[in-house]
């Protein structure tokens, strides 16, 4: 089997193949070393057309961390998701320290082989239908990343689908209801359980508070910490809103146009900025 031809392992496909699925997910990456990135890119280059949106990006994810990415409207933090989330073609490289993707970079992976990797990804978008089919129930839409692993049994997956959206408080009795039924603190917590269903190792997260009242951006930002201290996933938070950033990240990046200006502990970047651009950035927000 090819490096590319690496499956995801979710709870189901773990359970036939190991036995029980190992509740604590630190012993599930035990092929990752905890001071080796998990995720690393180099010189990312995109461009649309004649315009080139990201300049030679640098970055690292480690193992449990969430890195924050905040910078001007139109610094190309939303396309870095994407090509994060194979979404986009870019130059560079890209690699996860995943069992069967060592050395792969998945920048020069075909389509379909992105594909397959894409499965270690998941995304929670401000536009919940970027992610979600609106016109399917919140369950159904978790569980759909089983249901294409082949997963058939009905029963299992609706004890797998309760688990998730149980795991990150959403309302049990609106399980049937489809998306658009839903507030938007609600569709938040549906992708977050999709996102645990489809058993992803990175989660990217493009401005999820976004147009969220403040005591529900709070308690969905709760469930993202919760995740956090159990392991669930290593993050990218790209967010303009700085006290979301400071909320959950343990380091921050700071990009403007295109290139990496800044980057460095979250306390750190916050409290005492190097960058005239975060300088600005974290006075405005005083
Ligand atoms: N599909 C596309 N085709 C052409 N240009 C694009 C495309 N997507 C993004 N861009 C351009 O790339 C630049 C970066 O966009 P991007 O959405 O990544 O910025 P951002 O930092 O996320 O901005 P914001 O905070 O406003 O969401 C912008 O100038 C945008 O117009």
């Amino acid at each position: 089997m090819g490096a590319w031809s690496t499956r995801c392992r979710t709870e189901a496909t773990w359970r036939s193949s190991f036995g029980d699925f190992p509740r604590d997910p630190s012993s599930r990456r035990s092929a990752v070393e905890a001071d080796a990135p998990l995720l690393e890119v180099r010189g990312l280059r995109k461009a649309y057309g004649t315009t080139e949106v990201l300049k030679g990006v640098d970055l690292e994810l480690y193992p449990g961390e969430v890195l924050g990415v905040v910078g001007a409207s139109g610094s190309g933090k939303s396309t870095l998701l994407r090509v994060l989330h194979l979404d986009e073609d870019a130059e560079g490289e890209y690699r996860l320290r995943l069992p069967g993707l060592e050395g792969v970079n998945l920048l020069a992976l075909d389509p379909y082989a992105k594909a397959r990797v894409r499965c270690h990804l998941a995304l929670v978008h401000q536009e919940a239908s970027a992610v979600l089919r609106m016109g399917f129930s919140a369950l159904t839409n978790v569980v759909e990343p089983l249901l294409l692993e082949g997963q058939r049994t009905f029963s299992a997956l609706r004890e797998r689908g309760l688990e998730a959206l149980a795991r990150v408080d959403f309302p049990l009795d609106r399980v049937l209801y489809p998306p658009r039924w839903l507030s938007g603190g609600q569709r938040q917590r549906v992708q977050l359980a999709r996102a645990l269903a489809q058993g992803a190792a990175i989660l990217l997260l493009d401005e999820p508070t976004t147009g969220l009242d403040l005591l529900v951006q709070a308690t969905f930002l709760d469930s993202v910490r919760r995740l956090k201290a159990q392991g669930r996933f290593a993050m990218v938070l790209v967010s303009h809103d700085l006290g979301v950033v400071r909320a959950v990240s343990d380091r921050i990046l700071v990009l403007l146009e295109g290139r990496v200006v800044e980057e460095g502990l979250a306390d750190q970047v916050l409290e005492d900025p190097q960058h005239p651009y975060t300088q600005d950035l974290v006075q405005a927000r005083l």
